[in-house]
């Protein structure tokens, strides 16, 4: 066997490794030289190099090859370089002056044609502190060159991709006529590493300090705008590429976090939406403010959401961006007074217009509102029909009823055409308020009303566009809301990779949520009120009073974290339900499950993710006195709460869970799985039930805590997003909870694939037939006549036996013969032996077999 060879890491034997053996060279990074030598042919024409950060050498070899003999090259490094002939060496650190005095004192007068660096500070520390120092060697190395070398120079780098390429690069060009980042084909694609070739050096005169020094390159270049003195090349405008975060810190003199902003300050400044992002109150201190807070139109949703604007949503916003636009055109703040100015002044100009310039421009401004309000209608109905097809597309909903809902919303279209509510309120509103304003002595825009002729006509044009205008202002505040929070998300997704995973996961689970939804049918109005549940039976078909069976184990699977005081969703497809019969035969499989609530307390478990469920097992683990303590228990629940009990029901396979231990596990892990209780809080929860570590009452209780009865009614959106995160009981897992559920997965994933399984029952199948039909036959021999009994014993004897071998192939006899002198090489057929035969090296056949099972081993481990 061969020596093992490294295949991973740097100790990687590739090919240019071995080249470089083959060659001699002292490092496989030699190639690399050769390769942008071949590229842009420095080194033929230099007579001067000095290679920084050189050993073992390897550069200076090729160096050393490829330019004119009697060539000056000096090499430097930290660690000492083995000689190479007519190469002079130095050991010392390229970022000290000592090195530059060096470096002078060999070249003496002399300017260098080429200066190579292939500097990498010793990795194997945090990466970004590797790259950064790589990055500060880099500058220390153009320090070096920008000093020694000759005008049309040229200076080849390493430099790493990291967040400082951008700027390196920014400050090549500054020197270098060209530069050009490459990476050769020797170079590993897996390192980070590029190099950068800066042909024909500026030799500048003098040379900002900044330029060289990492602090400010680094760092704080996006705000210089520096210039190289005394040349031509002018860097006025320093800007590279790299975004770089600028952090706010405090305004100065301004060190507090809590900022309010007075009412008057936010429904008369310019930019509310700023407003509201900055601060975190709006107070109402002034009288002016303090009746403003009487008013109908500041309800307590308005007043609730001043108090704390941080923890608002979008919806909240709206409302007060609404509530300001409407106190500012009290107040004759808004463009919709000027309007309606404009709009009186337009109608006492139109008195003077011909009639029939009036009626073109009324229909006009007829057709208009027409159109829009049927483009709303046509984009309604488009999103109404939307839905339902998504719906359809999951299963959600028969055809039948896209035709009904597409009725509806035509039906809507139609109502809206003839009579539109909403805008009938508004307008009733607007007459309110005007009447409000006036009574209240406010500087009101009289809308023609003074006038006592055709006022009300004129009162509904005005209030029809100012409606409209408010709509479209709102409609705009909205548009840049809904801009801000895009924005917003997709900073998000930008900092945050995991972010459009954790936004597909989400989706997927409102997609479940859908599903499950239709599935435990859920409408308000189809709640069966008399039954406490939805009966089986029922939609069986089949007529029965009692109601047998509970929903409630698939509600709590469906509704998640559905607040359990808040209305609980019950199972109820509809007797006569238009469903697929396939999908009426899941349902009610799924409904077959045995697990019932007992009690009303239990439900509040239903709250939490894990507890969901456990509810079955908990019943199943009760005994009869715990039952019975248990219906006490639910009676004087139900007398005091005001949520809804379904009655509990005896469970048929309760027996089994009280036999004995084994059989308990067995089931439980059954039940378990049916319940969906696969987490391994779930099963810590039911072992400590089956081993009675704890009681049922126990168990109950811990599940009351604090995050037990939260009502998300209310809260913004992106909190409760947030709050998901962290604000959840934990439930402590057991090694042996979590041993389960890993046998359980090996038990699935050792069960045969069901092709073999398949194939296996057919073969089965097959048998039992052929026995069968050897069974007739014998009857047949046994009633024969003209057979004596021996005969006829005989005869079924070999029918039986026929049709058991059916199908069995017979199996070939095999004959072992000892070859003798196959060990010595002797071959060919041995004696004795006539027919086909196989030679089989006993050690052979048991070592293949060994192998085998190693490699099947070895295979069942990495799984
Ligand atoms: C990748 S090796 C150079 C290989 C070289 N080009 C060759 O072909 O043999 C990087 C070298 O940079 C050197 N080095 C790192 N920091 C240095 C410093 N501050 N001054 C001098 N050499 C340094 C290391 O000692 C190391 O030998």
């Amino acid at each position: 066997m061969g020596k093992a060879q490294k295949k991973t890491g740097k100790g990687r034997l590739d090919k240019y490794y071995k080249l470089a053996k083959e060659q001699g060279y002292r490092a496989r990074s030699a190639f690399k030289l050769i390769q942008l030598n071949k590229k842009y042919n420095f080194l033929e024409q230099a007579r001067c190099c000095i290679d920084l950060c050189a050993a073992p050498g390897g550069w200076l070899q090729v160096a050393s090859k490829y330019m004119p003999t009697n060539s000056v090259i000096v090499g430097v490094d930290l660690v000492p370089i083995k000689p190479i002939p007519h190469v002079v060496t130095f050991a010392a650190d390229i970022t000290t002056p000592h090195c530059r005095n060096l470096i002078q004192g060999e070249l003496k007068d002399w300017k260098a044609d080429v200066v190579l660096h292939d500097g990498a500070p010793n990795v194997g520390t945090a990466w970004i502190q590797d790259a950064y120092s790589q990055s500060e060697l880099v500058l220390m190395s153009l320090k070096l060159a920008v000093q020694f070398l000759a005008k049309g120079g040229t200076f080849v780098t390493k430099v790493f991709r990291s967040v400082d390429y951008n700027n390196l690069i920014w400050v090549f060009s500054q020197l270098f006529g060209k530069v050009e980042a490459t990476k050769p084909p020797s170079s590993r694609n897996v390192s980070a590493e590029i190099f950068v070739v800066c042909r024909d050096f500026l030799a500048p005169k003098l040379i900002d300090p900044k330029f060289l020094d990492p602090r400010h390159v680094f760092k704080e270049l996006a705000s210089s705008a520096d210039k190289i003195v005394g040349n031509d090349v002018q860097a006025n405008v320093f800007h590279p590429e790299k975004k770089r975060r600028q952090r706010d810190g405090y305004n100065d003199g301004d060190y507090t976090l809590f900022k309010t902003i007075s009412a008057t300050d936010f429904i008369q400044g310019e930019d509310p939406i700023a407003a509201l992002g900055t601060f975190n109150k709006i107070t109402f201190e002034t009288e002016q403010e303090k009746e403003w807070l009487d008013l109908d139109i500041t309800t307590e949703d308005v007043k609730a959401n001043c108090d704390d604007l941080k923890v608002l949503g979008k919806g909240d916003f709206k409302m007060l961006l609404r509530w300001r636009l409407k106190l500012r055109e009290e107040y004759g703040l808004d463009v919709k007074t000027k309007d309606t100015k404009e709009m009186v002044e337009t109608v006492e100009v139109d008195e003077e217009m011909d009639e029939e310039q009036k009626i073109s421009e009324e229909l006009a401004r007829l057709n208009t509102e027409v159109a829009a309000r049927a483009k709303r209608a046509r984009r309604r109905a488009n999103e109404v029909r939307t839905k339902t097809i998504q719906r359809m597309q999951l299963q959600m909903t028969a055809p039948l009823d896209i035709g009904l809902e597409q009725h509806d919303a035509s039906l809507s279209i139609g109502q809206e055409d003839v009579f539109d509510l909403g805008e009938a309120e508004n307008q009733m509103n607007k007459r309110a308020q005007i009447k409000w304003l006036n009574d209240d002595g406010l500087e009101v825009v009289d809308s023609g009303d003074s006038d006592g002729q055709n006022g009300s006509d004129q009162e509904e044009d005005v209030g029809l566009s100012s409606d409209e205008e408010q709509n479209r202002k709102v409609d705009e505040l909205e548009a840049e809301l809904d801009n801000l929070y895009d924005t917003y998300k997709d900073r998000l997704r930008e900092r945050d990779a995991k972010f459009k995973v954790k936004e597909e996961r989400a989706k997927n689970k409102e997609r479940e949520k859908e599903w499950n939804g239709i599935q435990v049918t859920d409408d308000e109005d189809m709640e069966s009120d008399d039954s406490g549940g939805w009966n089986r039976d029922e939609f069986d078909g089949n007529d029965t009073s009692s109601s047998e069976s509970s929903d409630d184990e698939d509600e709590d699977k469906n509704e998640g974290e559905e607040d359990p005081l808040a209305g609980r969703k019950r199972l109820r497809p509809p007797k006569d339900s238009a469903l697929p019969t396939a999908k009426r035969q899941r349902l009610v499989k799924t409904l077959e499950s045995p697990s019932k609530p007992s009690s009303a307390a239990t439900h509040l478990w239903f709250s939490q993710g894990v507890f969901s469920g456990l509810n079955g097992v908990d019943d199943l683990n009760m005994n009869d006195d715990e039952r019975e303590e248990e219906s006490d228990e639910d009676e004087s629940v139900e007398q005091v709460s005001d949520f809804e009990i379904v009655p509990a029901s005896q469970d048929d396979g309760a027996d089994t869970w009280d036999a004995n231990g084994e059989d308990q596990s067995a089931a439980k892990s059954e039940r378990m799985q049916k319940l969906g209780l696969d987490t391994a809080e779930a099963v810590t929860l039911a072992q400590m039930l089956v081993n009675r570590q704890k009681t049922k009452t126990e168990l109950i209780n811990d599940g009351f805590n604090r995050y037990s009865l939260n009502s998300k009614e209310g809260l913004p959106s992106w909190f409760l997003d947030d709050e998901a995160k962290y604000y959840k009981a934990n439930i402590p897992i057991t090694k042996e909870a979590v041993a389960a559920l890993r046998a359980k997965q090996r038990a699935l994933d050792a069960r045969p694939i069901k092709k073999v399984a398949e194939a296996k029952a057919r073969k089965k199948m097959r048998a039992a037939q052929q026995l069968e039909k050897a069974m007739k036959k014998a009857d047949g021999v046994n009633d024969a006549s003209d057979m004596t009994e021996r005969e006829k014993a005989k005869q079924i004897e070999r029918l039986l036996q026929k049709g058991k071998s059916r199908g069995k192939k017979a199996k070939k006899e095999i004959k072992v013969v000892v070859a003798k002198g196959a060990h010595k090489g002797i071959k060919g057929r041995p004696k004795g032996v006539k027919g086909r035969y196989s030679m089989v090296d006993a050690r052979m056949k048991k070592e293949v077999r060994a192998q085998k099972l190693r490699d099947k081993q070895h295979k069942r481990k990495r799984a």
